[in-house]
């Protein structure tokens, strides 16, 4: 399978010194100015989340942006992790990560709920980025070291690695959903990131349905016949190689959340959110970033409708709405945010007292303590994605919830809604669904309650963030 570009020949860049690597669009931590002063903060996001842990263990290099515009810098390690930066530019982080991987991919890969935008100049940027981080990967990686790339930033560095250093095993996992054909079909380089896709030997996605999409577009798209995910294709010098593409969903920490919530000071800190929140019998939780696939609107829809019905009242109950900021430059986010904001401000304006608040709403980021206090002081999660590649703050609210109270209000169209299945699942375009939903969770049975979170806690806890790992590595040995 042809790679569309012509490249330098392999066996040109020299090897590294690491076994293992994983490569994807952001680092573990962002290079932040405070005060005039430069440091480094935890990047958002799930994958992150994911992968810290797993690469804490592990005796590798993680390769990625370091968050910075126009500031090249050296290898670093940071939490036991040994960093590889790659830089961008100002005009690579416009065109790149805002624009082919937030406007053109994003809304794509997630159902088309906001309209994506096709520019040449986007695909140009793309294309010259995921080249740079072949390149720092190839030149990071020992000979025949297993490479784990990650995410729909990068999906034409297994290709462009391959043709750099072909002694590499590489592996490609997808974080958010792959779309239907249908949808796929509408991308002008279809083919192309197809083929920098099957550039790794095993393709990883969270759902078998991502899976079985992903297939049936290299069917069509690159004319490969596969069986049961499994397919051949002919690299550049003309040999044959078995790619297979199958699921992997993603997980947590569980261990660490669940130890978390034992903290006493965690605990003493739950208590304290409940007591300022004014001590009200039920505290509903929702915890994104403020991202159009997270449904936040139809969630402030439903329970402003419950308010208004009577059905819940302000004395009694309070929705704390985390909103972490995110991708705050492209024109989506901004819109999000003003609509979001200018809702809470509507139902606080009509439903709040002097003493209580309907909306507490949150424009931050907290730490992971300050995640689990609030996972502690919520009675309800509320998770109403229109699209989800996973989840994880699902898992994180069941690990966190070690008595087995609580109640998780789930979204069907979330990775996470396949493995919990004792939620309470949603249609989150069925607003009276979701308002019946989180009036059963409210009134739910401590019984029932107890009953649904065990079986949760027991898949959460029983399929870890190691496991996941331990599962797509050992999978990607087995290929070849
Ligand atoms: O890096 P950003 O542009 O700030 O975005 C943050 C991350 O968002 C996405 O997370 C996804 O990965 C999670 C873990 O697998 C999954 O639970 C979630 O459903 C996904 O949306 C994105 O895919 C990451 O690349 C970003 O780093
Ligand atoms: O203020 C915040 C908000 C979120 N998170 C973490 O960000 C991750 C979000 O992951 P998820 O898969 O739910 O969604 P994503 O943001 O990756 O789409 C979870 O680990 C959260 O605990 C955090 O640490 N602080």
């Amino acid at each position: 399978m042809a790679v569309t570009e012509s490249q330098p020949q392999p066996g040109a860049t020299p090897t590294g010194d690491y076994d293992f690597i994983v490569v994807s669009n952001r680092l573990s931590v962002d290079r932040v100015v405070v005060d005039g002063e430069s440091d480094w903060r935890r990047s958002p996001g799930g994958l992150v989340t994911a992968l810290a842990p797993v690469m804490a263990q592990a005796d590798g290099a993680w390769v990625g942006w370091n968050g910075a515009v126009d500031e090249p810098l050296d290898e670093f390690d940071h939490s036991g992790m040994h960093l590889v930066p790659v830089d961008l530019s100002q005009q690579e982080v416009e065109l790149y990560y805002e624009g082919f991987a937030n406007a053109t991919l994003w809304p794509l890969y997630h159902d088309v709920i906001a309209p994506p935008e096709f520019h040449r100049t986007w695909w140009d940027a793309y294309r010259r980025v995921n080249r740079r981080f072949a390149e720092a990967s190839a030149k990071a990686a020992a000979e025949g070291a297993t490479v784990w790339v990650q995410d729909y930033q990068l999906q034409l560095v297994p290709a462009m690695l391959r043709q750099l250093r072909p002694d590499l095993r590489i592996g490609f996992f997808n974080h958010i959903p792959f779309p239907p054909l249908e949808i796929y079909a509408q991308l002008p380089w279809r083919q192309q990131v197809l083929e920098g896709l099957v550039g790794a030997d095993l393709i990883g996605f969270q759902r078998p349905g991502d899976a079985q999409n992903f297939t049936r577009c290299v069917r069509r798209f690159l004319g490969t016949a596969s069986r049961q995910g499994i397919f051949t294709v002919t690299d550049e010098d003309g040999s044959e190689r078995r790619v297979e593409a199958r699921s992997f969903p993603i997980a947590i920490d569980a261990q660490h959340i669940a130890e978390l919530a034992a903290d006493p000071d965690v605990i003493e800190r739950a208590r304290q959110i409940r007591h300022e929140l004014g001590d009200p019998t039920t505290v509903l939780l929702g915890v994104d970033r403020l991202d159009y696939t997270k449904g936040i609107p139809h969630r402030l829809k439903a329970f402003g409708e419950l308010l208004e019905d009577q059905r819940v009242s302000v004395e009694d109950c309070t929705l704390v709405q985390v909103a972490s900021p995110s991708r705050e430059r492209v024109e989506h986010y901004k819109t999000l945010r003003e609509e979001v904001e200018s809702t809470v401000g509507r139902i606080n304006g009509t439903f709040d007292t002097l003493e209580k608040t309907a909306i507490r709403y949150l424009h931050q980021s907290y730490p992971v303590e300050e995640m689990v206090a609030l996972y502690l002081a919520a009675d309800v999660l509320l998770v109403t994605a229109l699209r989800d590649g996973m989840n994880l703050v699902a898992k994180e609210y069941v690990a966190a919830r070690t008595r087995n109270s609580g109640v998780l209000v789930l979204s069907e169209f979330t990775g996470a809604a396949e493995q919990l299945r004792q939620a309470l699942l949603v249609n989150t375009h069925d607003i009276d669904g979701v308002k019946n939903a989180i009036v059963r969770a409210i009134h739910m049975e401590p019984r029932e309650a107890a009953r649904r979170m065990r079986a949760m806690r027991k898949q959460v806890l029983d399929h870890d963030v190691q496991r996941w790992s331990t599962d797509f590595l050992s999978a990607l040995q087995e290929q070849r």
